[in-house]
């Protein structure tokens, strides 16, 4: 393809049709010639004077018409560099659209990544805090049960122990007692009987006395010891007392290895209030990464409506009306010699996408487009925009690309499809039955006010998943095929329309767009001699010669620039249907195929000068189907 390589002869300007008078009347020369010719031959010198003058007067006027064309040579510098800046600040933007997403992204991945340390965290110490809490209670009873055992057994073997002891030591001290009382009773009589002996010896005997007393003496030891013995046992009944004490003091240091373990259960409580202080400091973090998060979205979805309206700025200095040329390669069925002309290099269905691919984009940002296929039979029309890799399934897989992009920015997409066809100015449906074509009427209905155009009974499909288009394809060019072996060849003799309706809502911003992509598939344009047909044939001929006419004449209307001119749209079928994507609310595309053989020479010519005309039109400022709904 050479891209853009489009004839541009621009419009001739009026200066070279003659020196006008600005305001219209004759031209300097011929008032000139004129005053000349009033003067008598002999007066030489008055007609020189006049010819002076009108030399003078033509050279004022291109003097100000250098002047106007410098001026005009500076809006168009003008205007080429605010392009320049704004296709600079559109990569910036995508550029920071980009960045913006891909924070976006980062911040989100973080924000599940925290979610998911967070809930794993949570679990994690919930079921932690459970096992120690649990733990702790049954450490905590086992070892007061234990030790609640331990001290009863241990008090109760003590009291036993000291009971048995102080009963013992009692019954001994009291048999001691009642011993020694028995001995003191035994030796009180003893002495008193002694004393009665004595004294009845006394008078007998000084010495018998002595021993008396001697052996009073000895009993009175005797006596000491067992007040000793007595003191012994009381002495044993202390240590045992003091052996009680030290047993509760082995429940004190029991009691407090009680509360050390109480100690730490409250250090463990702290622990899990530290814990839940954690989560707090996590929770307050994930609400920061939501914040900015949403903060994020806004800038985006700002950014994406502003990279619409520079988007749709760029489309419109670009042009609103744009013509490419497409020359299709030789192929292995053509034995002739190609024409002698150098064409650039054949450009693949990629390739060509790519010049259309930004006025899909205005499709879907609202605005209604227009993409035309023309030339002759066998230019290579139907390859480009149907066939496998063509325009069609191009466009509606971008859509669907984009479209889901854009719902991050809050934006949802319907997307409805028809493909109908023009044949001698009938509407058939091509989504429908073959049975009814040319017979079934199809009307085409305007809506004024909201700038839509339906056609009554035709079958649309909505397009909910991108594989639906190739369906859609084929099953358009079945029903052709069907429909073509009751007349001639119909894709070349007929104009094919794929409509696809484009519904967007933004649900953030209450913004509504609504936009059509029409995909033009052009019948042959080669000159068909009326002469040679008869019947049918030469009605088709009519229809075809007329309609691509009729086209060519609205663009060139369109292109006249004067407001509320009259334009030839209900002239024929095909215009008529594609009033609201042509014109002051729409931007056009039109590729002109051409082929390199020499036979086709005067049909490339043709179709060039076509080119030519369509390139010099220029479509007003194109105005976006957008409003905001409640
Ligand atoms: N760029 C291309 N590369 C390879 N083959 C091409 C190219 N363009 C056209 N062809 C081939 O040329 C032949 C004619 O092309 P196509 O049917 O698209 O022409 P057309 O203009 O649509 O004709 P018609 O008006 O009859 O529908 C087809 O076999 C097609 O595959």
């Amino acid at each position: 393809m050479s891209k853009g390589s489009a004839i541009p002869t621009g419009a001739r300007p009026a200066s070279a049709q003659g020196f006008r008078h600005p305001g219209g009347g004759e031209s300097a020369l011929e008032s000139g010639a004129k005053s000349v010719m009033k003067r008598k031959h002999t007066d030489i010198k008055g007609r020189l004077e006049d010819t002076e003058a009108a030399i003078a007067e033509m050279r004022e006027i291109q003097a100000q018409e250098r002047v106007e064309t410098m001026a005009l040579k500076e809006q168009l510098e003008d205007h080429k560099l605010r392009a320049y800046q704004l296709e600079t600040t559109r990569v910036t933007l995508e550029t920071q659209n980009t960045q913006a997403q891909f924070e976006l992204e980062l911040y989100q991945k973080k924000t599940s990544e925290l979610e998911r340390i967070l809930g794993d965290e949570r679990m994690a110490r919930a079921v932690e805090r459970d096992d120690a809490s649990k733990r702790l209670r049954d450490e905590t009873d086992e070892i007061r049960r234990r030790l609640r055992d331990e001290m009863d057994g241990i008090i109760r073997s003590h009291r036993e122990a000291l009971e048995t002891m102080e009963r013992r030591a009692r019954n001994d001290l009291e048999d001691e007692k009642s011993a020694r009382a028995r001995e003191i009773q035994e030796l009180k009589m003893q002495a008193a009987m002694e004393k009665q002996r004595m004294e009845l010896e006394m008078d007998g005997s000084g010495r018998d006395l002595r021993a008396i007393k001697a052996e009073l003496e000895t009993t009175r030891m005797e006596l000491e010891n067992a007040r000793n013995e007595l003191q012994r046992e009381k002495v044993m009944s202390a240590s045992l007392r003091d052996s009680l004490s030290e047993q509760s003091g082995a429940t004190l240091t029991l009691e407090s290895s009680s509360r050390a373990l109480r100690a730490r259960v409250e250090v463990l409580e702290s622990d899990g209030r530290a814990q839940a202080n954690n989560y707090a400091e996590l929770e307050e973090k994930l609400r920061q990464s939501y914040e900015e998060t949403r903060v994020a979205q806004e800038k985006l979805r700002a950014e994406e409506t502003l990279r619409r309206k520079l988007h749709n700025q760029v489309q419109e200095l670009k042009g609103n009306i744009r013509v490419f040329c497409r020359v299709r390669p030789t192929l292995p069925s053509e034995s002739e010699m190609p024409a002698d002309i150098r064409f650039p290099n054949a450009a693949h269905n990629p390739d060509v996408f790519e010049e259309i691919s930004q006025l899909v984009q205005s499709a879907l940002d609202g605005y209604n487009v227009c993409i035309f296929c023309y030339g002759q039979t066998g230019s290579g029309k139907t390859y480009t925009m149907s066939s496998e890799d063509g325009m069609i399934p191009r466009a509606v897989h971008q859509i669907y690309a984009t479209a889901k992009e854009l719902g991050e920015k809050g934006w949802s997409y319907k997307m409805e499809g028809s493909f109908v066809e023009v044949y001698n100015e009938n509407i058939n449906d091509l989504l429908g039955q073959a049975d009814d074509f040319d017979k079934k009427k199809h009307e085409i209905r305007h809506d004024p006010k909201e700038l839509k155009t339906t056609i009554t009974d035709i079958n649309t499909v909505t397009l909910d998943n991108p594989a639906k288009v190739e369906s859609i394809l084929r099953r358009a060019s079945q029903t052709r095929s069907v429909a073509a072996t009751k007349a001639n060849e119909r894709s070349s003799r007929s104009h094919s329309v794929f409509i696809l309706k484009l519904i967007g809502l933004n649900s953030v911003t209450g913004e509504r767009s609504e936009g059509t992509l029409n995909l033009v598939d052009l019948a042959g344009s080669e000159r068909l001699s009326h002469s040679q047909s008869t019947g049918e044939r030469l009605k088709e001929t009519q229809n075809i010669n007329r309609s691509l006419s009729c086209l060519g004449d609205v663009i060139a209307a369109l292109g006249n620039g004067k407001e509320n001119s009259h334009i030839p749209y209900r002239n024929s079928k095909l215009t008529y249907l594609l009033q609201y994507s042509l014109g002051g609310n729409s931007k056009c595309l039109m590729f002109v195929m051409v082929s390199p053989m020499q036979a086709h020479l005067n049909e490339t010519l043709t179709s060039l000068k076509f080119a030519t005309k369509v390139n010099n039109t220029s479509i007003g400022t194109a105005k976006r189907q957008a409003k905001i709904t409640g």
